[in-house]
């Protein structure tokens, strides 16, 4: 089985190369091609998302991704810019369902910016869709404004839009999630305001009504969705949601879990092929300092041994491994507190892989 290894930029390359060894801890014997990603591929090949790299990524079983971006780049225009890799991998490979699992080890209680009563036990997913929505909507662009108050104003706009297949493919895929975990789904979405999302809320309330009657459904609007997550969380099982809503929801269930680099991410197409990311970016802040948590690519590592590649009992592995490390009292900074040890991203990395022979 062919994995593609495309660790990208900033911390990318730390966390990746760790995630890698573990693999290769299993005694697996896994096919890894590696290639450039982001702003390393614009560097080598003058695209973020140079054909060869494309071409891997969609003839290989599955793809281990680590993050694109740096601020350097911020000023090239759009289609150069590293963030249109992942952009552009998601949308040629289908992979329209992403799910950032929120779970917060027992070990990492005290390490949540939130009361240890909230978060102790949290496990919640959030299924987020990823090929549509604001992000991918056209058109988009600049212009002299055409109308309204400011006509004739530079004005800049994007469009937001959902098909009925996007939206029931997505609900299909949150309700059997749900089914195996609490049965329980939080559609979340803007209907009070957006067309689109009433569009959403409409569609998800068809599915459940036709398919899912078994599994409980709630319609929560985003702002109340952001604020529940952090006052009572572990009310929620399955969160459902769209492109930009479940970005910016994830970054915030991050946190529960400790930090956000705990937080790992499989985005699957409808054929099983699937790319593994930390839900995090390349955090240019600490790029190259040996600093960075290398554990939400480690985890999604086990994901992809689980969801594509057919190895749940590896997937167990590690991420038993994981629970080990962090009994024994080895932090990365970011999730660091008094009584534990402070280690970087290499000798965490180390950790696991000495915990997967114990
Ligand atoms: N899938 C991807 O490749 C993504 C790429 N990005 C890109 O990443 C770049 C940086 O974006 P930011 O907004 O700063 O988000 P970020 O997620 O890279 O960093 C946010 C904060 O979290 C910290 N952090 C992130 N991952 C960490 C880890 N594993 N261990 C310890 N601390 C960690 C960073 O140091 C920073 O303080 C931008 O160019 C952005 O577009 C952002 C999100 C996803
Ligand atoms: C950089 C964006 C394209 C993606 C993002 O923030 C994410 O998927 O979490
Ligand atoms: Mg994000």
């Amino acid at each position: 089985m062919k994995i593609a290894v495309l660790p990208g930029d900033g911390i990318g390359k730390e966390i990746v190369a760790q995630a890698v060894r573990v693999l290769q801890a299993l005694g697996e014997s896994f096919e890894y091609e590696w290639a450039d990603v982001g702003g390393a591929a614009y560097e080598s090949a003058g695209h973020p998302l140079p054909e060869a790299t494309l071409k891997l990524a969609m003839e290989s079983d599955a793809v281990l991704f680590g993050a694109v971006g740096d601020w350097k780049y911020d000023k090239l225009e759009r289609a150069l810019r590293p963030e249109q890799a992942i952009l552009g991998l998601r949308k040629n490979m289908g992979l329209f369902a992403n799910f950032r699992p929120a779970i917060c080890y027992e070990e990492l209680v005290g390490a949540s910016s939130l009361k240890p009563e909230i978060i102790a036990g949290l496990d919640i997913l959030i299924v987020r869709e990823l090929t549509g929505d604001i992000y991918f909507g056209q058109p988009r662009g600049r212009r002299a404004s055409p109308d309204g108050a400011f006509a004739g104003a530079d004005e800049a706009f994007d469009t937001m839009r959902y098909s009925r297949p996007e939206i029931e493919r997505i609900a299909h895929v949150a309700f059997q999630a749900a089914r195996k975990r609490g049965n329980k789904v939080a559609s979340v979405d803007k209907a009070n305001v957006l067309e689109t999302f009433q569009f959403w809320k409409d569609v998800v309330t068809e599915v459940h009504e036709a398919h899912y009657v078994d599994v409980k459904l709630e319609h929560m609007y985003v702002d109340n969705a952001a604020m529940q997550l952090v006052k009572a969380p572990k009310n929620f099982d399955v969160v459902v949601t769209g492109n930009m809503f479940g970005d910016i929801l994830s970054d915030e269930a991050s946190m529960l879990t400790g930090s956000i680099g705990m937080l790992p991410s499989a985005s699957l197409n409808d054929r099983k092929q699937g790319l593994y990311e930390p839900s995090h970016g390349s955090a240019p802040d600490i790029a190259g300092k040996g600093v960075a948590n290398p554990l939400a690519t480690i985890l999604s590592a086990a994901m992809m041994l689980r969801f594509s590649l057919d190895k749940a009992e590896q997937a167990d592995r590690i991420e038993a491994a994981v629970k080990k490390v962090l009994a024994s009292g080895l932090r990365t900074p970011d999730i660091w507190s008094e009584g534990t040890t402070k280690v970087g991203t290499e000798a965490m990395g180390d950790a696991v892989v000495a915990a997967l022979a114990q």
